[in-house]
């Protein structure tokens, strides 16, 4: 991990709307939150409560957002299109109810991939894949192409892709959604004890409160506020 900043993740204000039907929706109504390192912090909320729309901003992954959004102690809302790309790309992972692995690569170059676009060497990026692969039970897996892998698997494998290039935060969103509740909870514990043992802070939305109460905060998303 690169030089930790504290918070990690700093939102000041943050709102988002959309038009629907000529409608405009206030989602975000100026959220503030901030995340310190290694901090696990459960978002909840009601669906359509708008933890999809704040994980993307975050994220970086789109423009369109107010208020001022601070990753690492750098202020993204000043950036361009491929600065914020390079902040994503160093500071943070992500993991989504799908797995969204690549379908003609199998796990362990699932995992490589991100690493690659780093310009970190071939040997390093399997060998940091393999290490994250059989913390997560899957060191008899790594060859085996998505198809091969049991949705549990899968989530596993999208798990170790998030955390290749050690992020200061990971952003979950419904991590587990997919799964079965059994296999929910297992590969939930071992997504947290890995966050944790990374050192990495995380932000997982999430309907369970079950699995929030495993977290070290919970937030909610209502109104379009955080309480
Ligand atoms: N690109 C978009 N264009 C228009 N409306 C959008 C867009 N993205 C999200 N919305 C609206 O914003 C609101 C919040 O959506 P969002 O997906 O963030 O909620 P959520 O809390 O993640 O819901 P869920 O728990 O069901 O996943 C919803 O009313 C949704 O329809």
């Amino acid at each position: 991990m690169n030089d930790i900043v504290d918070p990690v993740v700093r939102l000041t204000d943050v709102t988002r709307s959309f038009e629907q039907g000529g409608v405009k929706i206030d989602v975000l109504r100026g959220v503030n939150l901030e995340v310190r390192p290694g901090e696990i912090v459960a978002l909840l909320g009601p669906s359509g409560s708008g933890k999809s729309t704040m994980l993307q901003a975050i994220g970086l992954l789109e423009g369109g957002f107010g208020g001022k959004i601070e990753i690492a102690g750098i202020d993204a809302s000043k950036l361009g299109k491929d600065q914020r790309a390079a902040v994503r790309r160093d500071h943070i992972g992500f993991v989504y109810q799908f797995h969204h692995l690549l379908p003609d690569f199998n796990a362990i170059e699932n995992v490589v991939l991100p690493q690659l676009i780093t310009g970190k060497p071939r040997t390093e990026c399997d060998a940091r894949a393999t290490e994250l692969l059989t913390a997560l039970g899957l060191g008899a897996r790594l060859e085996h192409r998505p198809s091969k892998l049991s949705g549990g698997e899968q989530q596993r494998v999208a798990v170790a892709r998030a955390l290749a290039n050690r992020p200061h935060m990971v952003l979950a969103d419904e991590p587990t959604g997919n799964l079965d509740e059994a296999t929910a909870d297992k590969v939930f514990a071992q997504f947290l004890a890995l966050v944790r043992g990374e050192g990495s802070a995380a932000l997982v939305a999430t309907h369970n409160e079950r699995l929030a109460a495993a977290m070290d905060r919970v937030v909610r998303l209502h109104d379009g506020v955080l309480t």
